[in-house]
């Protein structure tokens, strides 16, 4: 076995898996190192995407390899095997955030260019774009998605359910969305007969065409949409729904995807802030010019520029301020203490995380005065708003869930090279002027085109034809593998689903479906097939495209077990290899946070065990490595013991957190390691392991727990300092000394 095929890829990250990582992975290495197989560190921090970025502003020993280029790379050879947990997909707010650090540690990255003055700007802005928003997901995912939840753990949050909060049948809940003027209603969707460079352009009402996009490059049958939102009627759509929320009685909201949808959804974002606070905009518009306020960029970077004005003039606008929030009906709540709004950033509330925390908290969200309130959830796209709708119907019938009983909801979602919303970043555009934009192909004949207003927001998406037919495969292979119903999630009503509808009747003849189920349905009808089912304790395939996928995965997750990040999120990559992500959910801020003021880490890593079994299980059978394959059958036992004797994190100071959690993991994994026949050099040096790790466990925990409880400094937050971290995350000497002494 050459060093190459007997390796593991785990991605450095952010936030809370990035703190977990520093008291997991010494674990996991000590392991596997056992067995021959090498777990090796990748950075794809934001932090570290910045420094790579800029290698000839850093001296020697400050540069940073382009990890991320490499990985995409490497996800195209067969024996590539990447462990991924999830990443920050960075605002610019938070961009800034990161780049002040890394400037405040030594690091001289330039500044962000909100507004580029010249070509040197404009230059640094363009490389900074590559980091910003989703810019990891694309480059990596390059094969379908399969998440699902293991048999262990469904079993498990049954046994265990988590609190839901009921719901009654006079909610005031519900989803807001356009009726026309919206994505859904614009999209124009073609099928590309031959392959060539098309281009995309704005053609002036003056006859004048601006080249938007050069040398955009279509294969034959894959399916190329364009689609635009109105901004004039985006913007009455909002103030019709600030009224209307006021008069209701309810709180206002609005959920987006201003990360995966990083070019469109932050500019819309910028519409509800402005429309929101219309009359301090439009008061205030010279000082706001002045002092470079962005709106797309949120409250609170409206507050850091106005923390730059002498004390009275920012008296004057927070008073204008304040008096809009008097005359408008109240926002949901980030954080009520701290009063940090829905506007304030556009990645504090992510319509994938946020809507299901709405349904499994009753129907509510959190108010100013620091209360459960009934709430508007504005979600402007018909694409992906009708069904969350239809949930809350559901439960407004029927009543909450119920974790203890429900059925579990899968996933199968279109994302590989791509496809649909990962690959419009660059072909995402405000419509410069009145006029038409449109998409034109290498003869010269337009495939599709739009009459745009001035800063309309028009997006392309590609979804190439062989991700489509490997996706279809894949939701096959689930179906038999399950014998669940699978549902195509496809609105035939919608350009670009009846394109794809029309490859999915294409392919699915080319497997054999004899006694499956397999239905194609719109959203809203899919929901209403799934929802009784669920309820009934049966479990439903969801095959859907990529916001879905997105969208599904928290959802039923979170409303099954508490949390996405129990999940088996599996990409089967195209050219062969396996990427394992670890759940579905995102990077946890507010848990990095209580571990600052707390020492306590309540970052659950059971997504990370998983991912880590089926990583090697992977590499066990592609290089026929029978150690590999038993640490993967005595991970799986050991993560059964786990849940069994429920040693998750729990949530405060004085109890297990997420270093106790990860001393579990190695006692049960030493323990089936030291139990097992097969391996006899493994089960005699595992055996001594687990004795150690047993004999011990009253006082490791007591090492751990007695860290607890005071402020952690780690250094900084984007990029911490190593040495700090890692002493705040392996706090015990006695279950260090152990694991330090296995490899
Ligand atoms: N694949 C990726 O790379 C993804 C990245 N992201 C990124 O993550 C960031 C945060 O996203 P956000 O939408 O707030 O979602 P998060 O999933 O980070 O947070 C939502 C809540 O989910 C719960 N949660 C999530 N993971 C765990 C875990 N392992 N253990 C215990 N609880 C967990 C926590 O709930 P509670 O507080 O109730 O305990 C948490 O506050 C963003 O920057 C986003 O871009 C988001 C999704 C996927
Ligand atoms: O790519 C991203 O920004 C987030 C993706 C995500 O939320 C997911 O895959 O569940
Ligand atoms: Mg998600």
């Amino acid at each position: 076995m050459s060093a190459e095929t007997g390796k593991i890829i785990w991605t450095g990250i952010d936030e809370a898996p990035a703190l977990a990582t520093y008291s997991l992975l010494p674990i996991v290495n000590a392991f596997t190192r056992a067995a021959g197989v090498v777990v090796e560190t990748r950075d794809i921090s934001v932090a570290g995407r910045i420094l790579a970025a800029f290698p000839e502003r850093l001296d020697e020993s400050q540069r940073v390899r382009d990890e991320l280029t490499y990985l995409g790379e490497l996800t195209q050879l067969p024996h590539a095997n990447i462990i991924k947990l999830p990443n920050i997909s960075a605002s610019i707010p938070q961009l800034k955030a990161a780049i002040k650090e890394l400037q405040g540690q030594g690091y001289p990255v330039p500044d962000y260019p909100e507004a580029p003055a010249d070509e040197a700007e404009k230059a640094i802005q363009a490389r900074y774009a590559k980091i910003l928003g989703s810019a990891v997901n694309p480059v990596l995912r390059e094969g379908n998605s399969d998440r699902r939840v293991a048999l262990s753990v469904k079993r498990h949050a049954q046994k265990h359910p988590h609190r839901m909060g009921a719901w009654t049948p006079d909610s005031g809940t519900h989803v807001a969305h356009m009726d026309s003027g919206d994505f859904y209603g614009s999209e124009k969707s073609v099928t590309v007969a031959a392959a060539g460079n098309a281009r995309i352009e704005f053609v002036g009402a003056d006859g004048a065409v601006k080249v938007l996009k050069d040398k955009l490059f279509l294969q034959e049958g894959e399916v190329v949409d364009g689609s635009f939102l109105s901004v004039k009627a985006l913007r009455a759509f909002i103030a019709g729904q600030i009224e209307a929320a006021k008069k209701e009685g309810v709180l206002f909201s609005v959920h987006l995807k201003a990360t995966m949808m990083k070019i469109s959804d932050p500019v819309i974002f910028g519409h509800f802030v402005s429309v929101f606070f219309k009359d301090v905009f439009e008061k205030n518009a010279a000082l706001f010019a002045e002092l470079g306020i962005n709106p797309d960029l949120g409250l609170g970077d409206l507050y850091a520029k106005l923390a730059k004005l002498p004390a009275d003039r920012r008296a004057a606008v927070e008073a204008d301020i304040q008096a809009a929030y008097a005359s408008r009906p109240a926002l949901a709540m980030v954080d009520s203490e701290k009063g940090i709004t829905n506007l304030h950033a556009s990645n504090d509330i992510i319509i994938d995380a946020s809507m299901p925390v709405v349904i499994r908290d009753s129907g509510r969200m959190w108010g100013p005065d620091g209360k459960l309130h009934d709430v508007k959830c504005v979600i402007p796209d018909r694409c992906y708003s009708t069904f969350y709708q239809e949930a809350m119907d559901d439960c407004r019938r029927h009543g909450q869930f119920d974790p203890a009983t429900m059925g579990s909801v899968s996933n199968v979602g279109l994302m590989a090279q791509k496809a649909e919303e990962y690959g419009s970043h660059d072909k995402t555009f405000k419509a410069p002027g009145d006029g038409v934009i449109r998409l034109v192909d290498a003869s010269g004949a337009v495939l599709l085109q739009h009459a745009v207003e001035k800063g309309d927001i028009w997006r392309g998406c590609q979804t190439k034809d062989l991700p489509i037919r490997d996706w279809v495969r894949l939701a096959v292979s689930r179906a038999r593998a399950t014998g669940a119903p699978a549902v195509f999630w496809l609105d035939r009503n919608r350009a670009h689903d009846a394109q794809i509808i029309a490859k999915v009747e294409r392919y699915l003849p080319d497997h054999d479906t004899t006694g499956l189920e397999i239905h194609i349905l719109s959203p809203v009808e899919a929901m209403r097939f799934t929802l009784p089912r669920t309820r009934a304790g049966k479990d439903t395939i969801s095959v859907t495209g990529n916001a879905l996928r997105d969208y599904l995965t928290d959802l039923f997750p979170i409303l099954e077990l508490g949390t996405s990040s129990k999940m088996l999120s599996i990409v089967p990559l195209l050219a062969g290899g396996g990427l394992f992500e670890t759940g579905a959910g995102g990077s946890a801020p507010k848990h990095v946070q209580q571990f600052q003021q707390e020492g306590y880490l309540r970052w659950d890593s059971l997504g990370e065990f998983l991912a880590i079994g089926v990583s090697l299980e992977h590499l066990g059978t592609t290089f026929n490595n029978p150690k590999a394959l038993l640490l993967a059958e005595t991970l799986d036992q050991a993560n059964a013991k786990f849940l069994d004797n429920n040693r998750n994190p729990a949530r405060k100071v004085g109890q297990i957190d997420n270093r106790g959690s990860h001393f579990y993991l190695a006692l049960y994994w030493a323990e089936a390691l030291a139990a097992q026949t097969r391996d006899a050099d493994l089960q005699a040096r595992f055996a001594k392991v687990a004795a150690q790790l047993g004999a011990n466990e009253a006082k490791i925990n007591a090492e751990l727990i007695a860290a607890q409880g005071r402020p952690v400094d780690m250094g900084g937050y984007y990029h911490p300092d190593f040495e700090k971290t890692s002493r705040a995350m392996r706090p015990s000497p006695t279950l260090n000394a152990i694991v330090d002494a296995i490899a």
